[in-house]
């Protein structure tokens, strides 16, 4: 059975700033952008993962996309990588790193997943790095590490554990996490948590209000930047999950994903000890 996610089993663990922190040590997060007119979503989840707290935050774009996101970026910095070598140099010096959202559906995707699974960086993997592998998810779980954090929506997770769903979500995200040796994050109205050791969490909190474009990207970032700030997998994606839920219902009608990286500081104080 699956536990339900609640601030009281990882309230302790959340990482808060000391006198000795730097930018640096607090947590570097990378965030994978599509191409020019793809910059968005990498936008909304690197913003996500500066306001959860991770100290520096780059978007890493192909380099025709860079002028148009750094054009729309202030604390979040940008970088351009021309390959997938390049990109696995920029993510060398990244903690961790999100790749999908908007990413692409083809195999520059493939290839700059490759990539960053080469480097040390715990890797958030969403969207099109799922959709890409559809019917050869062993393609995408041979790459990964146990740390690493796959986040599907139903569609999603269809594409990657085709049939799993017909056990129910919570026994088909934890098989999932088995098969992959990775973390699966289930999303819905009850998102589900698993990890590869077969501990799950099941969300209580989920707002409706997240049905809304680009809120999936905002978790991303969300899990990213916790994860950079070094908080075990599993704890980082419950986190996550509750505060994306209490940020959205803390807004509520009207909420578009652009609102929920900026509702994140007050649900952080609610939490602060
Ligand atoms: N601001 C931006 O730039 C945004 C970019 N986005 C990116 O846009 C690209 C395409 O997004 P799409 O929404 O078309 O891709 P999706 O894979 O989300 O949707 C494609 C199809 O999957 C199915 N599907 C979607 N959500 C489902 C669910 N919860 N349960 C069951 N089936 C579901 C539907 O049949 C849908 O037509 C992705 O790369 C995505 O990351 C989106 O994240 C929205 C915001
Ligand atoms: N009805 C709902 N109730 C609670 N949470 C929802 C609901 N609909 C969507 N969500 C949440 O919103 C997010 C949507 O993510 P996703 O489908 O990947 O969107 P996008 O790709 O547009 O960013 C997920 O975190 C999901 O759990």
């Amino acid at each position: 059975m699956a536990e339900v996610n609640d601030p009281a089993l990882w309230r302790d663990a959340l990482p808060w700033p000391g006198a000795e922190t730097h930018k640096h040590n607090r947590g570097r997060l990378g965030v994978v952008s599509g191409g020019p007119l793809n910059t968005g979503a990498a936008r909304l989840a690197a913003r996500a993962g500066l306001r959860v707290g991770a100290g520096l935050v780059k978007v890493l774009c192909p380099p025709d996309a860079a002028p148009i996101v750094a054009s729309a970026l202030e604390a979040v910095m940008v970088e351009a990588f021309a390959s997938p070598d390049g990109l696995e140099t920029l993510a060398e010096a990244m903690d961790a790193v999100v790749i999908g959202p908007a990413a692409g559906l083809n195999e520059a995707t493939v290839q700059n997943l490759a990539a960053l699974a080469r480097t040390g960086a715990v890797l958030v993997v969403d969207a099109d790095a799922l959709t890409i592998f559809k019917g050869r998810g062993v393609d995408l779980f041979a790459s990964l590490d146990r740390d690493d954090v796959l986040t599907p929506h139903e569609g999603e997770f269809e594409r990657v554990f085709p049939g799993l769903l017909a056990q129910g979500r919570e026994a088909a995200a934890r098989e999932a996490a088995t098969r992959a040796g990775c973390h699966v994050v289930l999303k819905g109205a009850e998102t589900v948590i698993a990890a590869p050791d077969g501990r799950s969490r099941v969300n209580g909190n989920g707002s409706p209000w997240l049905a809304t474009a680009g809120s999936g990207d905002v978790l991303a970032g969300l899990i990213g930047g916790l994860v950079a700030q070094g908080m075990a997998s599993f704890e980082a994606a419950s986190v996550a999950v509750w505060i994306h839920g209490a940020a959205a219902e803390a807004f509520g009608p009207g909420l578009i994903a652009e609102d929920l990286p900026d509702l994140i500081p007050a649900v952080l104080r609610g939490l602060r000890p």
